[in-house]
């Protein structure tokens, strides 16, 4: 298969007095899952319709492969996309909507039952799309957007009204998709949407680019050196370890969090000064937690403390 990363480089778009890109720049590899992630307006899906032509940016470029999508001979066999699931006529079936896009870019009938079959709606293919549910014609879109065996696919919220199998099957289908030497970018404002599906996650905020890394990386560097225990006696432990130099926070009635010292050294410290410990645990960040911290600042429609959850210790 061709490798075909997908780059934007320096991207721009203002839309009268609102400033959609602010020097977006990233890079979707092959053979991976990329996680294009941001709160609602962030600048997602305006990226997706620059790098597919649809917008013009007023600085920057977005290119397929070494070139503009717009200039090449053949872009469906090289970048298949899912922008809008409900994009169908209604009255046509799943299949003759697909039939119908195959004639229209001069691809054999073969693949769409091919791609029928993939996304697991061959049962449903002659039944009219109007009646889908999203979840259905989600995967109509994923199948649209495969049409071609393009080795590089662009799909805009694709987990967007899937039920929880839905969203199993999908993950596991872009992970096999990327697996086969495909670059596969993936747009999601929600985080737990890519978790065990992206390697690899660009988290934007009002039109920049704020993270750019593998997620093992983003998930430790959140992680840090934090310990959270459960103890009965929390003062006690609090004076043990605030005298050994930790930072102490209260998580909920009976735990602390602890930051600044390792596991085994807090585990020394409450020994030493004989406090009972239920639970000690080196703290692990997941995915959320970092997208949270690193999108608080750049998100532009939250409620009064729509990030905080309960027992969540502020940084
Ligand atoms: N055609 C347009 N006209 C005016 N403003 C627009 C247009 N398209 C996008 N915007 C604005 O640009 C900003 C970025 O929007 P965009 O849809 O790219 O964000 P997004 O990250 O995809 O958000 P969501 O998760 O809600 O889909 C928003 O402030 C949006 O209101």
């Amino acid at each position: 298969m061709q490798q075909t990363a997908i780059t934007v480089t320096g991207l721009r778009k203002r839309y009268g007095s609102v400033v959609a890109l602010d020097g977006m720049s990233f890079r979707a590899q092959p053979g991976r899952v990329t996680g294009f992630l941001g709160p609602n307006g962030a600048g997602k899906s305006t990226t997706m319709r620059v790098i597919l032509g649809l917008d013009h940016p007023n600085a920057g470029e977005a290119t397929v492969g070494d070139r503009p999508y717009r200039s090449l001979p053949d872009p469906l066999r090289r970048l298949g996309a899912l922008l809008d699931a409900g994009a169908v006529h209604p009255a046509r079936s799943g299949r003759n909507h697909l039939l119908w896009l195959a004639r229209c870019a001069g691809l054999p009938a073969s693949r769409v039952d091919a791609v029928l079959d993939l996304v697991g709606l061959r049962s449903a293919a002659r039944r009219r799309a109007g009646g889908y549910s999203l979840g259905m014609r989600q995967r109509l879109g994923i199948a649209a957007a495969l049409l071609g065996d393009p080795p590089a696919l662009l799909l805009d919220e694709p987990f967007n009204g899937m039920d929880p199998e839905g969203i199993v099957w999908l993950r596991g289908f872009l992970r096999s998709l990327a697996g086969q030497g495909r670059t596969v970018l993936v747009s999601s404002h929600l985080m737990g949407e890519l978790e065990g599906t992206a390697e690899h996650v660009v988290v934007v905020g009002r039109g920049r680019v704020l993270a750019d890394a593998p997620v093992a990386e983003l998930i430790a560097a959140e992680s840090g050196d934090r310990v959270v225990l459960r103890t009965p006696a929390v003062d006690r432990a609090t004076a043990a370890l605030t005298g050994a130099g930790g930072a102490v926070a209260a998580f909920g009635p009976d735990a602390l969090v602890v930051t600044g010292l390792a596991a085994e050294r807090v585990s020394a410290l409450l020994a030493a000064a004989a406090v009972p410990v239920g639970q000690l645990a080196p703290h692990r960040a997941t995915l959320e937690d970092a997208y949270l911290r690193l999108t608080r600042e750049a998100t532009q429609y939250r409620g009064a403390d729509a990030t905080a959850r309960p027992g969540e210790v502020r940084r």
